[in-house]
């Protein structure tokens, strides 16, 4: 049976990432980078499709778990009848290859411990050849190899590697995993004990740069470094979430991989940490976009891949059985061919905020942005799949126009505020004209309220950000109707769904979560409207539905207190992030973009 989606940890190295389930089990671990073949893929299927668990024999009265202060350092604390052991997980920062590394130290009295480690390369498919060389366990298949060490003797590997070993008050014991391409002399294990003061230090050093002082600074620092996380430092690209096919639905088909870049996903988390402080970050996104984009406007992508990869075929695994027998198991995503016109209005305001930051302007991107700019004078009014990239026809979305209109606003602000050279007359024309239609055709007079598409009778939850952007403010009559109609017939048991479920809306058959960033974003029309007090209580009902690390996935079941969908998510940390910002700016939202 699998295990919910919250009893999950996250540790990174910034390239790659691992889920640790509260048993101390490593359900999930692709290497080397975020979106290779995962090596450990039971958290979609079975323990023989690769674990890697370090656990007490016998009777567990009680776990604890948390992260070192300002890391990505796990820590998970077991209490046994016999004594207390604790498991350090980290993943090594700025290591040649990547390594993960497990150091067990006896915390009280004596336990017993089980180290059972399963490799299965290629999604769970691939049996490598495993054998001990030298006191090292080595598994080879295709191009990778997997070499683990150890301070104790490593049993027999076939099929699996099982020991124990008992672990007294003040001993330490450590493993460690290390990946290499199986064409080389696999690379040496580096010390543990200098590799975990060094990791402290970088993520230490990492969140100390941070300006967020406000409440909620736990959470935000939290959010903060989980971001951090899914950034592929080589690059600078960054991961929408770092796992595939978890499902928004148990047993149901909405299950889709997220281990890419999408536009809208890192724009919105480069918003988030600009406001954090976080400049060094939003220089590499700057490079990894403009080298991703780099051609033609009309063949920009809404995703790439981490390195700017332009093909994410979107292909089914079928001998994983699914987390929870949600299937398919989707590896690439469909997605990159579609047509989201939001993307175009998510650059603009990314460097239009990166401009009022005072991040010094860049001649090629400036070239970019006017290309784009050109491109969208003659298809802001072109149908598209929209910000949910719904797997139906494509049509007018009022949020892909609204984001259309942001472009326009972002690139006038830039001639104007920051005499930046460009088509004024021509743009503001466009703005207006995309103003006007916007507020004859995406408005209902009879439901009092804009509208998923143009002519449809259907509310959607991503015209929450209509004041944030700056399109209306919040007190017009036009966003209050929204704001109201939204909560009427998308908001359940407090949390917001981003459409209706009905059959056809999206191309797909019925059932998700709650949309946790669609949550946030009515918390933050709350603060904007100065209901300041209801902005908290749905803020802290939020912040409630964390796990015990302080993670969120992208969904969420109210009924069945379930986190769902892939996890850990970045849009909605950095919506969580957002909202916490607002808050705590006491002369009124941070989040108004217009300005
Ligand atoms: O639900 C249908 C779609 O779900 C995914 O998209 C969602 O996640 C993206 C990444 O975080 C986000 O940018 C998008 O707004 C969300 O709707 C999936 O990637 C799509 O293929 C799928 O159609």
């Amino acid at each position: 049976m699998s295990k919910a989606i919250k009893d999950y940890a996250l540790i990174s190295d910034c390239r790659t990432a691992a889920l640790i389930s509260q048993q101390g089990s490593i359900d999930w671990l692709c290497l080397p980078r975020f979106d290779s073949e995962a090596c450990f893929a039971a958290l979609l299927g079975d323990r023989e499709h690769g674990h890697w668990q370090i656990y007490p024999e016998g009777n567990v009265r009680m776990t604890r778990r948390r992260y070192r202060d300002g890391t990505m350092i796990l820590e998970t604390e077991y209490h046994t009848a016999s004594g207390t052991v604790c498991l350090t997980d980290f993943m090594v920062m700025e290591g040649a290859v990547p390594q993960l590394m497990r150091l067990v130290k006896g915390v009280s009295g004596e336990v017993v411990m089980t180290v059972e480690l399963f490799i299965r390369f290629d999604y769970g498919d691939l049996i490598p050849w495993t054998q001990i060389e030298n006191g090292r366990l080595i598994a080879v298949a295709g191009p990778s190899t997997v070499q683990l060490t150890s301070s104790l003797p490593l049993a027999k590997p076939y099929p699996k590697m099982r020991q124990q070993f008992v672990i007294r008050e003040g001993q330490w014991h450590h493993y460690c995993l290390l990946w290499s391409e199986s064409h080389c002399k696999p690379s040496l294990p580096v010390d543990p004990l200098a590799a975990l003061s060094d990791t402290q230090c970088w993520w230490r050093d990492w969140i100390t740069r941070s300006n967020y002082r406000g409440p909620w600074r736990g959470a935000v620092e939290r959010s903060l470094l989980t971001l951090r996380a899914l950034i592929y430092e080589p690059t600078g690209g960054m991961v929408a979430a770092p796992t595939t096919s978890l499902p928004e639905h148990p047993g149901g088909v909405r299950n889709w991989d997220y281990r890419f870049c999408w536009l809208r996903d890192a724009t919105m988390t480069l918003y988030a940490l600009m406001n954090a402080g976080y400049r060094q970050e939003a220089y590499a996104w700057r490079e990894w976009l403009l080298r991703a984009v780099a051609g033609e406007p009309e063949q920009m992508q809404i995703m790439y891949g981490l390195a700017g990869e332009r093909r994410l075929s979107e292909t089914e695994i079928p001998w994983l059985p699914g987390y929870a027998g949600s299937r398919p198991i989707r590896i690439g995503n469909a997605a990159y061919q579609q047509k989201q016109l939001d993307v175009y209005g998510e650059i603009m305001d990314a460097f239009h905020l990166a401009r009022r930051a005072g991040i010094e302007p860049h001649e090629a991107g400036w070239k970019v942005q006017k290309a784009l700019m050109d491109y969208l004078e003659s298809h802001w009014d072109d149908p598209d799949e929209g910000i949910w990239e719904v797997r139906s026809a494509r049509r007018d979305f009022v949020h892909s126009k609204i984001m259309a209109w942001v472009a326009f606003d972002r690139a006038i602000k830039a001639v104007e505020d920051f005499g930046l050279d460009g088509s004024l007359m021509r743009w503001k024309n466009t703005r207006q004209k995309i103003h006007e239609e916007i507020c004859s055709q995406g408005f209902d007079s009879g439901l009092n309220a804009f509208v998923q598409s143009y002519g449809s009778k259907e509310l959607d939850a991503s015209l929450l950000m209509i004041p944030t952007l700056g399109f209306l403010p919040a007190d017009d009559p036009r966003v209050q109707g929204t704001v109201k109609a939204i909560e009427s017939q998308l908001v359940r048991n407090g949390f917001v769904y981003r459409y209706s479920s009905k059959e056809g809306i999206d191309g797909l058959p019925q059932g998700e979560g709650a949309f946790l960033a669609c949550s946030f974003w009515l918390a933050d029309n709350y603060i904007l409207q100065g209901q300041k007090q209801r902005g908290i209580e749905l803020f802290e009902k939020l912040l409630a539905i964390r796990n015990d690390v302080g993670l969120l996935s992208e969904q969420y079941d109210p009924e069945q207190k379930a986190l769902l969908g892939n996890f850990p998510q970045a849009f909605s940390h950095v919506s969580l992030i957002n909202t916490a910002t607002n808050l705590t700016n006491q002369h009124g939202p941070a989040l108004e973009r217009k300005k």
